[in-house]
């Protein structure tokens, strides 16, 4: 198939991971002759320094004629100044809203070999398998703020529609995955939260295959570290599911492991890694590309439909981390290059053990 990916590297290690996933896909569609163009854009701090805007006109036009977005992060030290009038995570929110990708899938699961890694020594790790659907273009991210000279405000809005899409989406996956949904608010204190709470009753009924149950946000926090194993789908607003997933990332190993892919209602999507652009470490070439590969995966399935070339990249992913090269957040010592190396040649050996097989067949893994 012929399918237009635009990338948007961005700061920090954004760029480095970026091009690990970008090697992947080729990797893909040369095993499986698809033909992928590839046409790069500035977001966040670069396209300030370059043109004052952290999401250009140029960068939002290609988007919405791409049949999928990758990005790599955006921010850091450089632009980070509480007193600037523009800023990268500006770039990043306005270009969910302008495609309307309203529903962020993140997966969390716990390779074998990483659960050393975990904080939890005292859960089967294995048996965990969530999928978090965080509300993406609403809440106290998008609504009015305000700045005085002694006070600040940040208004959380939700209307019945924005959260009635967003659980509708999730109920959908719960129904593909486990058939059980935790409906994660802070309804004991916040208004937006009762609102969400009465959206998910009235829709529950229609999806009576389903179990649903509430949790309030605080103790979710604690509940994710202490029975992980117990989620299956998990949907919440904008503000917890960001900071759940980072808690979810701790789980896996390492906050360079999670992919994340934003949904609108049609098949174009926004793939990104969860983690932010590291300063720390960016520049060295020791970025943990395995969040942005996973994207990759997800951009295969999501909005391209090839779902066998998903499972193909997971399927090298998988090995890579079970037999290394790992970079040193996972405990290893190889760098972002050597283990996109490992990736293709996984990848290549997924897909030619497959053709010989099946004789031009395309599953693998
Ligand atoms: N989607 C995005 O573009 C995105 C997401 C989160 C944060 N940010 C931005 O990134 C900047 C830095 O934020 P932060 O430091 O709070 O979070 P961060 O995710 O950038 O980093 C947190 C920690 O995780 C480590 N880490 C992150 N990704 C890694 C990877 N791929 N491999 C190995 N280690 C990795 C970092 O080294 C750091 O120690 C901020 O400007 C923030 O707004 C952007
Ligand atoms: C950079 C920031 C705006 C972003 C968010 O909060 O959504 C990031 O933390 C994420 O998780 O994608
Ligand atoms: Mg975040």
């Amino acid at each position: 198939m012929k399918a237009h990916i635009v990338t948007l590297p961005g700061d920090g290690v954004g760029p480095e991971v970026t091009a690990a996933a970008v090697a992947v896909l080729q990797a893909v569609a040369e095993h499986y002759d698809h033909q992928f163009t590839f046409e790069e854009h500035l977001i966040g701090g670069c396209a300030i320094d370059a043109s004052g805007e952290p999401l250009p006109a140029a960068s939002l036009e290609a988007c919405k004629k791409a049949d999928a977005v990758l990005l790599g992060a955006v921010g850091g030290p450089k632009w980070s100044d509480p007193n600037a009038k523009v800023r990268p995570e500006q770039g990043l929110l306005a270009l969910r809203a302008a495609l309307g990708v309203y529903a962020n899938l993140r997966p969390l699961q716990v390779h074998p070999a990483l659960a050393n890694l975990s904080p939890l020594k005292n859960e089967k790790l294995k048996d965990v398998d969530v999928l978090f659907v965080r509300e993406l273009t609403g809440g106290a991210y998008f609504g009015a703020k305000t700045r005085t000279a002694d006070a600040a405000t940040d208004e959380c809005r939700y209307t019945e529609a924005e959260i009635e899409r967003v659980v509708r989406r999730a109920f959908a996956l719960a129904r593909e995955r486990r058939h059980h949904l935790t409906s994660v608010d802070k309804a004991n204190v916040l208004e937006t939260s009762r609102l969400w709470r009465n959206v998910v009753q009235r829709i529950a009924p229609e999806y009576r295959d389903v179990k649903v149950e509430h949790q309030l946000v605080d103790s979710m926090a604690m509940l994710l570290l202490t029975q992980p194993g117990r989620y299956d789908v998990v949907v919440t607003e904008n503000l917890f599911g960001d900071i759940l997933t980072d808690e979810a990332a701790a789980l896996a190993g390492s906050l360079g492991l999670l992919p994340s892919a934003s949904l609108g209602d049609g098949k174009r999507g926004l793939y990104e890694p969860i983690h932010g652009s590291a300063p720390d470490i960016a520049g060295q070439g020791v970025a943990n590309p395995t969040g942005a590969m996973l994207s990759a995966a997800m951009l295969l399935r999501h909005s391209l439909g090839l779902e066998e070339e998903a499972q193909c990249v997971e399927a090298a992913v998988s090995h890579v981390l079970a037999h290394g090269p790992r970079t040193r957040d996972v405990g290893g010592q190889g760098n972002t290059a050597a283990v996109r190396d490992a990736v293709l040649m996984a990848v290549e050996d997924h897909a030619s053990t497959h053709h010989a097989f099946f004789a031009g067949g395309r599953a693998c893994g």
